[in-house]
């Protein structure tokens, strides 16, 4: 008898070491999870980002905010404090997918009630993936006035990387108007409409310059407008980080005679690929490795251009690529060099069409999609107000956030008509400036299956004026998408899926559509939630350039109160 019972004892220890090996070298998370506390106060503070001095939105005094670091599997806790005199706000979780907590996306009118003055409100979110992530105020035009972050995600200790490195470092890239979100965003609800126009200056890591001249509130000496200094170890291989969260650029940043391989995008692995300049659009992330193998006698430049649209008078952002011992304020000795041609969209075209997954971290799409969605990007005039559409519906955004009023059954909260899969594809020409007849504004949303698959075209157009058609950053909350093409022109429902990437596309969360094309998407809608999809151009959200998908909202657990603020309770 005591033979077996011994045996048995070993086994269900073996078992039991057996499990916690599975337990540690599967699920990291579950061994090394933590939670990882952040106090921050906003608050309206002057600074000079670009020498300028203006009222920005500081996280603990600083524009951009802290970043968060934290490893695959943490929990963040956010306890904001809202020190706003006389503002509200929220922040969203960029390419965070809120699995379980689709309440924390920080999204007002769609998954929160905004955070009032005085109040203090707590996010609280598990980062399931590695990767490069973003924070931003989603809340009016709210994130231009300077509140963005970075969130840093790295894989837990003992798992590496399928790429090499030696150092990491963050590159926020912004733009930045010397007018405030509220003059903005009355001008682009006005007639006669008033354009934001190009931004006076662009911003590395927060930091740029503007040319002061006469302005009073100007100050090129001001060492917040110092030029960022990127100091590197001559020989060694440094994993740049690269983010962009402007208002309206699409940008081209570059290293002065230094390639760059691509090796990450929006948390995801890529296809390696080598590029001299990287476009980057707001709201995406990349990764680069860079080695400093250059002369190391001298300091090189850090450029940021405008790209898609016509720069006019705003500078590049420069900052400084410094080789260590040489001061990292010695300007380099050469001349900037000078960003690529604005409007060559070839080149863009083909970054885009680079970007596969990395063999080995590979997920295929489903190989047929349940639904398909045609959205039509245009320009339209609504009773004289400039604005944006997909399908000639222009978002109008409820104060009454979706997830509750879907949740509570509110059905006055929101328009209940659905907009339309599509757009008459045989009649309408995307080339043509925008006719806009038809036009209609409204906060109905897209009910998607549960588990469903779905398949977003994002179709460009001509806009209201003529020879145009510019390029859109579309951002997907709540999920990742594979991205399965590009294409010139309009789309061919028939034809053009049949050259899909099926085999490696890249996820991403966010994607361009470039002038005049088309980009296809295909997601899994199977995280229970509310989920804004949008252009991420601050203006043209504004003007109406969204939509909002639900998704098994019976399967969303209690609500929290922190979110109801703003809901009148029968
Ligand atoms: O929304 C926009 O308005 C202007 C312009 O079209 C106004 O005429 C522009 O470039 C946008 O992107």
């Amino acid at each position: 008898m005591a033979v077996p019972v011994k045996l048995t004892g070993m086994v269900l220890n073996l078992l039991t070491i057996l499990f916690l090996f599975v337990c540690v070298m599967n699920f990291p998370a579950f061994s090394e999870a933590r939670v990882r506390r952040y106090k921050w106060e906003l608050k309206y503070e002057y600074r000079s980002p670009d020498c300028f001095s203006k009222l920005v939105i500081t996280i603990n005094g600083g524009t951009p905010g802290p970043t968060i670091v934290a490893e695959q599997g943490d929990t963040i806790v956010v306890e904001l404090k809202n020190s706003l005199w006389t503002e509200n706000t929220a922040i969203h979780w960029h390419g965070i997918r809120q699995i379980e907590t689709p309440w924390f996306d920080g999204t007002e009118g769609v998954t929160q009630c905004p955070i009032l003055p005085g109040e203090t409100f707590v996010y609280q979110f598990v980062v399931d993936r590695p990767g490069t992530y973003l924070y931003h105020a989603h809340y009016g035009m709210q994130r231009e006035a300077g509140l963005y972050g970075s969130i840093r995600v790295s894989l837990p200790a003992g798992i590496s990387e399928p790429f090499e490195y030696d150092y990491e470092r963050s590159i926020m890239l912004m733009d930045w108007y010397h007018k405030s979100a509220y003059e903005q965003a009355a001008g682009l609800a006005s007639i006669p409409f008033k354009w934001v126009d190009e931004p006076q200056s662009l911003l590395i890591n927060g930091r740029g310059r503007f040319s002061c001249s006469s302005l009073a509130s100007c100050n090129e000496s001001n060492p917040q407008c110092t030029p960022y200094s990127l100091t590197v170890i001559p020989g060694k291989t440094y994993r740049l980080r690269i983010s962009s969260l402007t208002a309206l650029s699409a940008l081209s940043f570059q290293l002065e005679g230094h390639n760059m391989t691509v090796v990450e995008a929006d948390g995801h692995y890529v296809k390696p690929f080598v590029v001299q300049n990287l476009f980057i659009y707001s709201g995406e992330t990349y990764s680069v490795l860079v080695k400093a193998d250059q002369d190391p006698s001298r300091n090189y430049w850090a450029t940021t251009n405008i790209v898609s649209r016509n720069p006019k008078t705003t500078p590049p952002g420069l900052a400084i690529l410094n080789y260590y011992p040489n001061h990292p304020r010695r300007s380099p000795p050469t001349i900037p060099p000078p960003g690529p041609v604005w409007d060559h969209v070839s080149p863009r075209e083909n970054q885009s069409l680079a970007i596969k997954a990395r063999q080995g971290f590979i997920t295929p799409p489903p190989k047929i999609s349940d639904r398909m969605i045609v959205f039509l990007n245009t320009q339209n005039r609504f009773n004289g107000f400039v604005r944006w559409s997909v399908n000639n519906v222009s978002f109008n955004l409820p104060h009454t956030p979706y997830l509750i009023a879907l949740k509570q059954n509110l059905l006055h909260a929101f328009d209940q008509t659905p907009p339309p899969d599509g757009y008459d594809f045989k009649n309408y020409n995307i080339f043509d400036v925008a006719p806009n007849k038809n036009a209609t504004t409204s906060s109905g949303i897209y009910r998607l299956d549960f588990n469903s698959t779905v398949d977003i075209i994002l179709q460009n157009a001509n806009t209201m004026n003529v020879n145009n058609s510019e390029t859109h950053p579309w951002h997907l909350h709540g999920h990742d998408f594979w991205v399965l093409g590009y294409g010139r022109g309009k789309f061919d429902i028939y034809n053009d899926p049949k050259n899909f990437n099926l085999v490696d596309p890249i996820m991403k969360n966010t994607v361009p559509v470039h002038p005049y094309g088309w980009t296809a998407l295909r997601f899994r809608a199977n995280n229970p939630g509310v989920w804004a999809f949008h252009c991420h151009i601050e203006s043209h959200f504004f003007m109406g350039m969204g939509v909002v998908f639900e998704e098994g909202i019976e399967k969303v657990g209690k609500l929290p109160s922190s979110i109801m603020g703003c809901v009148h309770r029968p």
